[in-house]
């Protein structure tokens, strides 16, 4: 047995997420070449299976010790009280004797293997003391965004990815699932799809990852004993299928499926029938219709009901004050007083439905450190861009394992090393200009391009003045060129395929930014030395390359909510718009040319007095534009109106207005006018699927409106809006 003769001290330790309690002794031994185990009959199965296939041929009947087992185990009898009394918590020790890994459960002993394992990288073993265990009870990811749900492969390479970040929870529910909702929440899986799921459900088992499989009637449900009934068969059939935990949810739902008292009648008998009856089912978990404090309504009494008559054993779920929202002490303080438990935070990032053209890449930060004892889960709603999602997931392990120590860059960074080890300065590039989401209907923002930002707005304030500073310029010059390598060294990276496919349309416009920018810095220069040629020939490829962008985004990631593809909206993309005016309004006074800007108005202006269409997007196209759909319900109250104001006078050969709505339309009125004084209405005609149609042939108009002019409120989808218009 070799003493290595490096010298490991506790800040060596790299072990994912951050251990508690590490007690080193400066000693390593280099790796035993054999390890035999002891305790492979009594400890968790899955915690032998990933020793066996880690150790692999290391592992013989000789060899160096290693003791494996829960408390109680013979194997790891002597270590008994130094195992920490939490759930999942576990004991890990390396000697120049033994090793020894003693979970306070059987989850504990995996997470001591899944340690043990991560302190093998070095080529050496440090002589460790470690007493761990998770700050939060349920981690992980609710799959329950809008748009197209996971596939089955990424699905499974999510499942291995939690279990080597100690993440125990997967919560199966994509809203765009007809077998988790609406129509067919009733109906069984079909057998190809069955299967699958049971195969997720194995290998979530042997990753320690409960899969909690949803299910979300609340659109269509009748409070009556059929629907029950059919709820406890579909749960029977998913039991059957290997489920061992179930959730109901009844988020973005109105109408009958949203009354407390009908929801926790059902849930109690869930809970009393099916929950508590079988031998291993988790707790069952609800997502409430009032899931967030903004739309939670103290006169409607839906919480009080809840926290009054809810069996305490349901988990309620929760998105904190708003529904994207930083998760506060004050606000999880808030909801365990209205639910009368602790919250189980059901946090939406990076999930990004709601803005489609963008990625988010970005550190995970805003939530509090001091929630841990408030809340009894967090799991992470992510985007449909399973691979791209891993980076905020893997920082969500690392806060909701140990809090306090939870470093928002340091755990960012061995994010992304740990994703894409092979090009992981260019990964950083381009994840540091992907984080933020632009204006949005929640006004959720994330900080983007962090480092340079400053330099950019120095920068383009001292070039407006005439005096920029060389350095400024030379440090964005460098920071496009890195933008333009980063894209091209991805785009050809073969050691994460998925990841580079899901992010392909965004890398080849990170491309096209690193290109832009370079070249609308290379407009001042010429600019400067009065090179006309040369201004004009890089004038020209800002051009093409601006051209070059919007094809892409019009082939790419198309949706009817935020079509398209969006990078470096907040500083990069912005920084080339101003740079490029900038020079070419001098060129053009100093040339008497008229050399025309980039198009980058927008012909259209939407104004509203309906609270939740305030900041609503707009996709504007040559000649159409469209609301962004929205999917939660619109409360439209009377005289409540929504407008369009065009940049200039045109036909309208189509309009479309498409509110999924109970009952007829007759309250609302859709008019046009030239001026916004004198209104005309627009006949609206309702086609097969109930969507209303209109146009308008006469003299042009500028404005174009809907309006609520009936008595009351009216609760809508906003499913689609749209206007065509033509001069
Ligand atoms: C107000 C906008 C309505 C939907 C917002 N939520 C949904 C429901 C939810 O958050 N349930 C807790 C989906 O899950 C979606 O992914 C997420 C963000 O768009």
């Amino acid at each position: 047995l070799l003493l290595a003769q490096v010298r490991v001290m506790a800040q060596d330790i790299q072990v994912q997420p951050s251990p508690r309690q590490v007690n080193v002794t400066g000693k390593s031994m280099t790796i035993p070449v054999a390890f035999r185990l002891v305790g492979e009959q009594e400890a968790n199965p899955h915690a032998i299976a990933l020793l066996k296939q880690f150790l692999g041929d290391r592992l013989g009947t000789e060899g160096f010790p290693l003791f494996v087992g829960e408390k109680g185990d013979r194997a790891v009898r002597g270590a008994k009280r130094l195992i920490p009394d939490h759930p999942e918590g576990y004991y890990l020790s390396i000697t120049d004797k033994a090793i020894t890994l003693a979970g306070n459960d059987e989850r504990g002993t995996y997470y001591a293997a899944r340690t043990f394992m991560q302190l093998f990288h070095e080529g050496h073993l440090p002589f460790v003391g470690i007493q761990d265990y998770p700050d939060v009870r349920f981690r992980g990811v609710v799959e329950g965004f809008y748009g197209t749900p996971w596939s089955h492969e990424a699905r499974l390479r999510q499942l291995r990815f939690y279990g080597e970040n100690k993440l125990n929870t997967y919560i199966y529910g994509p809203k765009d699932d007809p077998f988790h909702s609406s129509p067919n929440w009733r109906k069984p899986y079909p057998a190809k799809e069955a299967a699958r799921l049971a195969e997720l459900v194995k290998v979530a088992d042997e990753n320690e990852v409960d899969f909690v499989w949803a299910i979300h009637p609340g659109l269509d449900i009748r409070w009556e004993t059929s629907d029950r009934d059919s709820l406890m068969a579909k749960f029977e059939r998913m039991y059957d299928l290997g489920v061992r935990s179930f959730a109901v949810f009844f988020d973005d739902i109105s109408g009958e499926g949203a009354k407390a008292d009908r929801q926790v009648e059902l849930l109690n008998y869930i809970d009393d029938h099916f929950v508590q009856v079988k031998p291993d089912v988790t707790p069952l978990i609800v997502c409430p219709t009032e899931y967030n404090k903004g739309w939670a309504r103290p006169e409607s009494g839906y919480l009080a009901t809840i926290g009054e008559k809810l069996n305490p054993s349901v988990e309620v779920m929760w998105t904190g004050d708003r529904v994207i929202s930083e998760i506060t002490r004050e606000g999880v303080e808030w909801i365990r007083e209205q639910i009368k438990r602790p919250a189980y935070i059901w946090w939406n990032f990076p999930v990004s439905d709601y803005v489609r053209d963008h990625l988010l890449l970005g550190e995970v930060y805003g939530n509090g450190k001091d929630i841990a004892g408030s809340i009894s889960g967090f799991v992470a709603n992510p985007m449909e861009w399973a691979e791209a999602s891993k980076l905020a997931i893997y920082c969500v392990a690392d806060y909701t394992w140990n809090m306090q120590s939870y470093d928002r860059s340091r755990s960012w960074h061995r994010a992304i090393r740990a994703i894409i080890p092979e090009n992981v300065e260019a990964f950083t590039v381009f994840a540091r200009h992907n984080s933020d989401l632009g204006e949005n209907v929640h006004r959720f923002r994330r900080e983007e391009s962090v480092e340079i930002q400053p330099v950019a707005e120095r920068f383009m304030k001292r070039y407006r003045e005439g005096h920029y500073d060389e350095r400024d310029f030379l440090a964005l010059q460098d920071e496009f060129e890195r933008v333009a390598e980063a894209a091209d060294l991805l785009l050809i990276d073969r050691e994460n395929e998925a990841l580079i496919e899901e992010i392909t349309p965004w890398l080849h416009q990170f491309k096209i930014l690193g290109d832009a920018g370079q070249e609308a810095l290379a407009m001042i220069k010429a600019g400067e030395r009065g090179d006309r040629e040369l201004f004009l020939r890089k004038y020209n490829h800002v051009k093409a390359l601006r051209k070059r962008s919007y094809e892409l985004e019009r082939q790419f990631n198309q949706n009817p909510y935020q079509p398209g593809v969006k990078t470096g909206t907040t500083v990069l993309q912005p920084l080339v718009l101003d740079v490029f005016t900038e020079a070419t309004e001098r060129f053009n006074r100093q040339n008497g040319t008229d050399l025309p800007l980039l198009a980058d108005y927008s012909p259209c202006k939407l104004t509203t007095n309906v609270p939740q269409l305030e900041h609503l997007p707009l996709q504007v196209y040559p000649s159409r534009v469209h609301l962004t759909p929205l999917l939660e319900v619109v409360k439209w109250p009377a005289g409540g109106y929504l407008q369009l104001e065009l940049d200039d006078a045109y036909r309208i050969p189509g309009t479309r207005l498409n509110f999924d709505v109970k009952g007829d339309l007759s309250w609302g009125v859709m008019e046009v006018s030239a001026d916004g004084e004198t209104w005309q209405t627009v006949t609206l005609t309702r086609d097969a699927r109930g969507r209303l149609n209109g146009k308008w042939e006469d003299t042009p108009v500028k404005f174009v409106r809907f309006t609520n002019t009936g008595e009351g409120e009216q609760q809508v989808y906003l499913r689609e809006f749209y206007v065509v218009f033509s001069l």
